[in-house]
């Protein structure tokens, strides 16, 4: 492992103004580090003397410049976020003060921390694990209430707790195999095959579940891929605009990748929206149809969920029939908008056109039915598993591999079982098992990944 008593530093906080702002000092210097800037009202007074988790009132000074009037927090190692000494001064949160002090602290003795790098001291130093660390980075970008709730569970170790329990287990049958076969006077491994059979069964299952998770989880994290299609004037800006209200003050526009469409994001009861709008749809009139309809069907294809708006004061025509082909195997809730108007359109006729589909009257003019639509997203998409207390998501690609790999293993016990293949054979799945459950909690992985995952973490965190 590399070195990690080299002192560090870095703003915590965001780098604007506000009304306060973190220099954050972690390693075994920090305290001596911070004694060299820091003066208190006594004399007499230095950090070195302050007791863990003490908060200090005093002045901080470049040479005989005083820069600003903070407050110096000491925590001792390893009672410490990253177990080492920290000591955090608390500023005003003014861009040039925090730059100013945070220069002083450097040219003090220690130097400036990497992205990431006081998660990665806690990681390295075994004050959580991998997956904990991981937890960090997603409790701060989570967008909404649910894949927020989801991280901090799995910060507190939800996950942790659950793969360390399935290692055990596995390490256990491994332990008793080996111990069988290398003193087979003692020990016998009649009938064990059996028995293994039988514990392999609900890990197998455990793991099954976790994986199922992922989808949700994934949805939870990156957001729903919403694309509302409708033709031309059938309200879909209207409903957008509605539906964006309603959370105004988080809602962030996002220049979608591809040229032609914008991404609004929206929060919606604890979910995560990202919504398209199918502005190719509209040139199926009067450009290219095939533009158009295939436009379309791209947005179709990648969406998550589909929201088929339809204009009910005026019949059916070709765009519909096109976008009802589209939603055909979709998940999709069709709108029937405007009904403060005279319909000509019913719920009856488009349930059964659509195979089926949720049709719920709307007006986005009026703003009636918006909630029977929001109760229908979640019903969509989190029936069942609104209750994250026991629940484990699972949102990280990496997690999702390792538990895949993990099963894998697990089944090529059960069929080798099944073959009556010796026990030590049985042992090098146990085994891969065993590893891939590791990696989740960060045992045994290389460098190169540690340093990947940390990279993209903020400054100062
Ligand atoms: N100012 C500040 N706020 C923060 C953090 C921080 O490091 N500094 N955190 C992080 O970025 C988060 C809190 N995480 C923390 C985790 C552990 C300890 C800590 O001192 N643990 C000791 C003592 C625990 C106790 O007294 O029960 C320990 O574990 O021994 C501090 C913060 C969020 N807010
Ligand atoms: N009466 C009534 N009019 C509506 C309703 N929703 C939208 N409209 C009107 O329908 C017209 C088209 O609405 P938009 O929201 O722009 O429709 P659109 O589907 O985005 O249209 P394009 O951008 O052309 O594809 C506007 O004049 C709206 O005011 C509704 O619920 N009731
Ligand atoms: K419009």
């Amino acid at each position: 492992m590399e070195n990690v008593t080299d002192t560090i530093a870095a703003v915590a906080t965001a780098m604007s103004s506000s009304g306060i702002g973190i220099i954050r000092i972690s390693g075994s210097e920090a305290i001596e580090v911070a004694d060299r800037i820091f003066r208190s009202r006594r004399e007499d007074f230095c950090l070195a003397d302050a007791k863990t988790h003490t908060i200090h009132y005093g002045m901080v000074y470049d040479g005989e410049e005083a820069l600003d009037e903070v407050l110096a927090m000491v925590m001792r190692g390893p009672h410490s976020y990253t177990a080492e000494d920290t000591v955090e001064i608390n500023c005003h949160g003014g861009v040039l003060v925090m730059k100013r002090i945070l220069e002083t602290v450097i040219r003090n003795g220690a130097r400036p921390a990497e992205p990431g790098e006081f998660t990665k001291r806690a990681f390295l130093n075994g004050r959580m694990d991998l997956s904990q660390a991981e937890a960090v980075i997603d409790v701060i970008n989570s967008r909404s209430e649910y894949a927020m709730r989801s991280s901090v569970s799995q910060l507190s170790g939800s996950l942790s707790r659950k793969v360390k329990k399935l290692r055990e287990d596995i390490l256990y049958q491994i332990a008793f195999i080996e111990s069988a076969l290398d003193d087979p006077e003692h020990i016998s491994l009649d009938g064990y095959e059996e028995k293994l059979n039988g514990l392999l069964a609900p890990m197998v299952e455990e793991l099954e579940k976790l994986l199922r998770s992922a989808d949700n989880g994934k949805l939870l994290s990156e957001g729903i891929k919403t694309v509302i299609l409708g033709k031309p004037n059938a309200g879909k800006s209207s409903l957008m605009n509605v539906l964006v209200g309603e959370e105004r003050a988080i809602v962030t526009d996002i220049a979608g990748t591809t040229r032609d469409t914008l991404e609004e994001q929206i929060r919606l009861r604890g979910i995560s929206l990202n919504i398209i709008d199918t502005a190719g749809i509209r040139e199926t009139e009067d450009r290219v149809e095939q533009i158009g309809v295939s436009r379309a069907r791209a947005a179709a294809n990648e969406a998550d969920l589909i929201i088929y708006v339809v204009d009910g004061s005026r019949p059916l025509d070709e765009n519909d029939r096109m976008i009802i082909e589209l939603i055909r195997d979709r998940k999709a809730i069709v709108l029937l908008n405007k009904s403060d108007l005279e319909m000509r359109v019913s719920e009856e006729e488009l349930a059964e056109l659509t195979g089926g589909k949720t049709v719920l009257s709307v007006s986005a003019r009026e703003e009636t039915g918006i909630d029977c639509l929001e109760q229908e997203i979640e019903k969509l998409f989190y029936e069942g598993n609104l209750d994250f207390n026991d629940e484990i998501l699972i949102t990280n690609v990496r997690h999702k591999t390792a538990l895949e790999q993990a099963l894998a293993s697990l089944r090529m016990v059960q069929t080798g079982i099944a073959d009556q293949m010796p026990e030590d054979f049985l042992t090098i799945d146990l085994m891969d098992a065993y590893r891939q459950l590791g990696t989740i909690i960060g045992e045994a992985v290389e460098d190169d990944l540690v340093n990947e995952i940390f990279s993209k973490f903020c400054m100062g965190k």
